[in-house]
């Protein structure tokens, strides 16, 4: 034990010499939009930050650490590779030569990032509650949780239905990317309280910036782009347990999930025409695909809500339970799949996202637009206005 705390230590350190290694992870990484922003100081900060971590995060963690800092800080590898036998000096080369040509900058967000996911998962620092170490706190509108190889975000603005106001896109966003660098094998999205989601929070209208409209709408777009963008490359298993209603966005993103579990008390409502608006989340390409042309008709343009067994029948939700033991049920066979190869589900999701990414994201990139032209819209202010002022619901 006192060998394994030294060999963490040092490799805290990044001494060459001193990581244990076990196992390898194949390292997976792209450009990130902020990287060009980050400066050194917070790569440095990140590495003082690793020392306060209490616990080891694992191997493959550590070996992660190791690639992107080298990487950081000294370019793509550049040493020559090690004999087979010699085990612990492969693993780390292999984890560095991994990362390829990937930029200087790019590496150095990565390992913040990183490390920033170990500091919200891993107590390290005094903002965990005693007893709760898995639990990330930190979120105004989710709640974090990762144990038994899942990390479950749940929205957590239940008085509101689960809107999601603009904290709350940056929120999830944040979360994504900590589950996508974390130990977990899936990662469930759910609703606290009796609603999934009641989709975009109509209050995000209303702050208007000194720009005018315009500028409120271009900010949504880009918004709305990244967020969804995070769905598309998502690397890992993504599960929804709709536990109740949902509504707009909270409906269209769920094509981009790898399975869809709903209670038998969730309806899926996209009511785009009604609210002046056009579809998002990629759904103008995936629920055709999934469901039929004319399906998703009735759906995005009609704005016909369906029951989660009809949602089922048409291929959006994978299977539905009953309300009284939705959560049992799905949690039962999550724990399951989470005790699969964990790298063997990420390739086997890869292979089937790569195929469709490209094209997801020229979709999302054209949502987007057109959608930035429906806020400017009289037919979209009018619905907003009128669910502001209390004249109408859904
Ligand atoms: C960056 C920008 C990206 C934009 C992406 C675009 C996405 C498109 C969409 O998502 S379209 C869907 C938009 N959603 C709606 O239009 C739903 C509006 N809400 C309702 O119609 C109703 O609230 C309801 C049917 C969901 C629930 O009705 P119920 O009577 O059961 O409950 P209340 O209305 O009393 O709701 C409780 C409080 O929650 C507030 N609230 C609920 N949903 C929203 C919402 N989407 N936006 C803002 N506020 C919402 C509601 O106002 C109540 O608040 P109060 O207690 O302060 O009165």
């Amino acid at each position: 034990l006192a060998m394994a705390y030294l060999a963490w230590g040092l490799a805290q350190r990044w001494c060459p010499s001193s990581l244990q290694v076990i196992s390898f992870p194949v390292v997976q990484l792209h450009l990130n939009r902020t990287a060009m922003r980050l400066s050194q100081k917070d790569f440095e900060s990140a590495m003082n930050q690793v020392k306060l971590l209490k616990k080891d995060p694992g191997n493959e963690v550590k070996l992660k650490l190791y690639a992107l800092y080298k990487q950081a800080t000294e370019g793509p590898c550049n040493m020559p590779k090690p004999g087979v036998f010699d085990l612990i000096n492969k693993a780390k080369w292999d984890a560095w030569n991994a990362l390829g040509s990937l930029p200087k900058e790019t590496a150095r967000q990565n390992y913040v990032d990183l490390v920033s996911s170990l500091s919200s998962s891993l107590e390290s620092s005094s903002q965990v509650e005693p007893g709760t170490d898995r639990k990330s706190t930190g979120y105004e509108t989710l709640m974090v949780t990762s144990e038994d190889g899942i990390t479950k975000i749940m929205l957590n603005r239940p008085t509101k239905k689960n809107a999601l106001n603009v904290e709350m896109y940056h929120e999830i966003m944040h979360a994504l990317k900590a589950a996508s660098k974390d130990d977990s094998a899936i990662t469930v999205l759910t609703g606290n309280g009796d609603y999934y989601s009641s989709g975009n929070d109509l209050t995000n209208f209303t702050d208007i910036p000194p720009g005018g409209v315009e500028e409120k709408a271009k900010n949504g777009a880009i918004l709305l782009r990244e967020f969804v963008g995070c769905f598309i490359d998502f690397p890992k298993p993504l599960i929804a347990m709709v536990n109740g209603p949902a509504v707009g966005i909270s409906v269209t993103l769920l094509g981009l999930f790898d399975a869809v579990y709903a209670s038998d008390r969730a309806t899926f409502h996209t009511p785009f025409s009604h609210l002046g608006q056009s579809p998002e989340g990629c759904s103008s390409y995936t629920f055709p695909k999934i469901m039929s042309p004319a399906k998703a008709t009735e759906m995005l343009v009609f704005g016909k809500k369906l029951t989660a067994g009809e949602a089922c029948a048409q291929g959006l939700v994978t299977e539905v339970f009953p309300d009284s033991t939705f959560q049992k049920e799905v949690w039962t066979r999550l724990k399951a799949f989470a005790k699969l190869p964990p790298n063997a589900m990420r390739i086997s999701k890869e292979i089937i996202r790569n195929r469709e990414k490209e094209k997801l994201h020229a979709v999302n990139a054209e949502e987007c637009s057109v959608l930035q032209g429906r806020w400017l819209s009289d037919e979209c202010m009018n619905a907003v206005m009128n669910f502001l002022s209390r004249k109408s619901k859904l």
